[in-house]
C-alpha cells in the first residue's frame, strides 16, 4: 500500500487479462482445492445490506439521524459493511463542497505553495479529484459517525488521518472465466485499510461477503458504492466493528470491473485499540500494538498465503 517496501516475487504470474484472452481453459495453478470451491451463487439473505441515507446520518441530533445511527450499528455488526444511498448523496455532497467558501475549497487545492500544479485537488482543471474529495467527504462523514456510535470523540478517527494517511485506489478487471466453479476472482481477504470505498460493477455481481461460515452474494446496486470495514477499524474498535472477509468469484460469461479506494493510516504510526474502548474487566484489550507499515508488510504475504494479517496481532483468550 504504498508504503515503499519492496516485494521480493517468486514467480511472476502472466496478466490474467492476457491470459484469459488467449487460452479458454485456466491453467491448473488458478484452481482452488476442492474445500474452497466457490458457490457462484451465494446463500439467500437472512436480510439485505442496509442502505444507509448519509444525509439522514449527518442531520442536526434529531430523531432521524439517531434512527440511521441505529441502522448503520447493525448493518455493521451482522455484515461489516453497508450501502450509502448514493447518487442523490454525492449530488449533495458535491453541492454542499461547491457551496463552500473559496478558502475552504482551497483546502483541497490543486496548486501547491500556490504555483505548482498537482494532478489532484479543488481549480480549474479538477478532473480526477472532484471524486477523491468526495470520496474523503463521504469516508469523513463515517467516520465521524462511527466514532459517535462507539461513543468515542467525534473527530477520534478522523484525526488520525494526518497528512501522511495513505489513500490508495486499486481498479480490479475479473475476466470471464469458463470454470467459475473452479477459480476465484480474488481469494477470500479483510482489507488492510481503517475504512474501504467500493464502487463495484454496476451490472455483474461477484462480490461475496462470508457471515458466520455462510457466503452471501453482495447485490448489485447500480451507481451505487459500497463502505467496508478495514482491519484498522476493527483493531481500534477493538474488535466492537468487524472487518468482514469477502472474495469475488468469476463469471463465465462477463467480465466484471470494480475500483476500490483504501484509506490507511500514516505507515509509521502505531495501529492498536482505541484506549478509551478497553476495559480491563469488561472487554479486556483484544490486538497487540504493531506499526502500520509491518501490518501491511504483513497483508500481503498473509493474503498471497490465504491467511488473514489480524491473526496475527490477535491476544490470546
Ligand atoms: O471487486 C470487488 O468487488 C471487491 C474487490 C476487493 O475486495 C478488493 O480489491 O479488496
Ligand atoms: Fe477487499
Amino acid at each position: 500500500m504504498g508504503d515503499g517496501h519492496e516485494w521480493k516475487i517468486v514467480k511472476i504470474p502472466p496478466i490474467v487479462q492476457e491470459l484469459a484472452a488467449n487460452v479458454p481453459e485456466p491453467p491448473s495453478q488458478y484452481m482452488v482445492g476442492e474445500q474452497d470451491r466457490p458457490a457462484i451463487t451465494g446463500s439467500g439473505m437472512p436480510e439485505p445490506i442496509p442502505v444507509i441515507d448519509l444525509s439522514r446520518l449527518s442531520a442536526s441530533d434529531d430523531d432521524d439521524s439517531a434512527a440511521e445511527l441505529a441502522k448503520l450499528h447493525s448493518a455493521l455488526e451482522n455484515w461489516g459493511l453497508f450501502l450509502p444511498g448514493f447518487l442523490s448523496e454525492v449530488m449533495k455532497v458535491t453541492r454542499g463542497f461547491y457551496e463552500l467558501p473559496l478558502e475552504e475549497k482551497q483546502k483541497y487545492s490543486n496548486l501547491a505553495n500556490g504555483n505548482e500544479f498537482k494532478h489532484e485537488g479543488y481549480g480549474n482543471d479538477m478532473v480526477v479529484s472532484e471524486k477523491q474529495i468526495l470520496d474523503w467527504e463521504i469516508t469523513s462523514l463515517v467516520l465521524t459517525r462511527l466514532a459517535k456510535l462507539l461513543g468515542l470523540r467525534e473527530g477520534y478517527f478522523v484525526d488520525m488521518f494526518d497528512e501522511d494517511a495513505t489513500t490508495y485506489a486499486r481498479f480490479n478487471y475479473y475476466p470471464r472465466c469458463l470454470r467459475p466453479e473452479d477459480v476465484l476472482g480474488l481469494k477470500p481477504h479483510s482489507d488492510g485499510s481503517v475504512i474501504t470505498i467500493v464502487s463495484v460493477d454496476d451490472a455483474v455481481s461477484g462480490l461475496q461477503v462470508l457471515r458466520q461460515g455462510v457466503w452471501y452474494d453482495v447485490p448489485v446496486v447500480p451507481n451505487a458504492l459500497l463502505i467496508n470495514m478495514g482491519d484498522g477499524m476493527e483493531i481500534m474498535s477493538n474488535g466492537l466493528l468487524k472487518s468482514p472477509v469477502h472474495r469475488v468469484v468469476t463469471n463465465a460469461e462477463r467480465e466484471r470491473v470494480s475500483v476500490v479506494m483504501f484509506y490507511a493510516l500514516d505507515p509509521e504510526k502505531e495501529l492498536e485499540p482505541a484506549p478509551e474502548l478497553v476495559d480491563d474487566e469488561k472487554r479486556p484489550r483484544q490486538y497487540a500494538k504493531m506499526k502500520i507499515k509491518d501490518y501491511l508488510s504483513g497483508f500481503y504475504e498473509t493474503f498471497a498465503r490465504g491467511t488473514r494479517v489480524i491473526n496475527t496481532v490477535k491476544m490470546s483468550e
